[in-house]
């Protein structure tokens, strides 16, 4: 037996707006039934990444492929692809169902088959009861929802979602990952995800595409991604902080797992600040100021304003330091 093709296969994409080279040369893979989360800062081209797959921007150059067909001359009508976007809102003047057996309906499938396609997709997304509802009769949740299941109603091979749990508080966000997880790995799509939360990342994505400046710097498993960074730069866009000056061009990158509370030599302590589960210090070690949260049981370690910290060295890396400004 053949592997089915790849979901989703961008192959050397390129785009610019005037002067702005928004995406350069990103080639990329998912697989069916993968999530794969494409992250970066602000400005760094993943909008324009999933809009030139959803046809909605056309490519300069590079081919986009979807389930094996070449889509990238396909306008978005004609690219079966699931779209969850901020800015592709649910149409107001139909019901849910509506809104839901939209997709099905414009593919060809009847009205009844459509209606039950559309029942399926709310159930799946857990909402029943709300079919004759209008989208201005819905809360925020409810509604990211019905976007999700309209999409899923489409019966995609590739769905897109561009910060899906936006509009969405910390308490739904949490069900709705749990929730979201299952769902993918049910329906057996592709998933193409752009956040800015990275729980949200490391929660539904097996691989992360970690973009800077219209380029790919890093692409693999998520934890691997967080557990062997491949720069300074992308150490520190993850949260990292503990990056110390290693000769010329290079950084030690010191991940808090490796540092051993209550363990060897005794040094200063110069900062503290209360956190989640505990107290965040910062201990003037001889490599240089590492940072780390203690739990309330490791604070007992704390003598006066000095702390006892072990380095367990096969954690440590040496990582190219790229921070400085690339141009945009
Ligand atoms: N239609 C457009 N016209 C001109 N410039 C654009 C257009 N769309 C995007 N850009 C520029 O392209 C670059 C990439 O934008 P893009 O929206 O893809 O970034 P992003 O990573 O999605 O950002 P954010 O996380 O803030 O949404 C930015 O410099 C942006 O200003």
């Amino acid at each position: 037996m053949t592997d089915p093709p790849p979901a989703l296969s961008l192959r050397d994409i390129q785009k610019s707006f005037g002067a702005v080279q928004a995406v350069r040369g990103v080639s990329l893979d998912v697989a069916a039934g993968e999530t794969v989360a494409l992250l970066g800062p602000s400005g760094c081209g993943k909008s324009t990444v999933l809009r030139v797959v959803a046809g909605l921007e056309r490519p300069d150059s590079g081919t986009v492929t979807v389930a094996g067909r070449d889509v990238t001359a396909l306008p978005p009508e004609a690219r079966h692809v699931g779209l969850v976007f901020q800015d592709y809102a649910l149409f107001p003047h139909l019901s849910v169902l509506g809104n839901v057996a939209y997709g099905p309906r414009v593919r060809g499938a009847g009205r009844g088959v459509a209606e039950a396609r559309a029942r399926e997709a709310l159930a799946l997304v857990d909402l029943p009861g709300l079919e004759a509802r209008r989208p201005a009769q819905l809360s925020g949740g409810q509604a990211q929802r019905v976007a999700l299941a309209r999409a899923l109603a489409t019966g995609s091979p590739l769905l897109l979602l561009d910060e899906p749990m936006s509009n969405l508080d910390e308490r739904l966000r949490a069900e709705l990952r749990e929730g979201l997880r299952a769902l993918f790995a049910r329906v057996g799509a592709g998933v193409l995800l752009v956040t800015h939360d990275q729980r949200e990342a490391r929660s539904l994505a097996g691989r992360l595409a970690v973009m800077r400046a219209g380029e790919l710097v890093q692409v693999g498993m998520t934890e691997e991604v967080f557990a062997r960074p491949a720069s300074a730069w992308v150490a520190a866009f993850l949260g990292e902080v503990n990056l110390l000056p290693d000769g010329p061009g290079w950084v030690r990158f010191v991940p808090e797992g490796a540092l051993r509370p209550g363990v060897g030599e005794a040094w200063p302590v110069s900062a503290w600040q209360a956190a989640e589960g505990g107290v965040r210090v910062t201990v003037e070690h001889a490599w240089g100021p590492l940072t780390l949260t203690l739990s309330a049981r490791e604070a007992g370690a704390l003598e006066g304003s000095t702390l006892r910290l072990g380095v367990d060295e096969a954690g440590v890396r040496r990582l190219p330091e790229d921070r400085r400004p690339v141009r945009g």
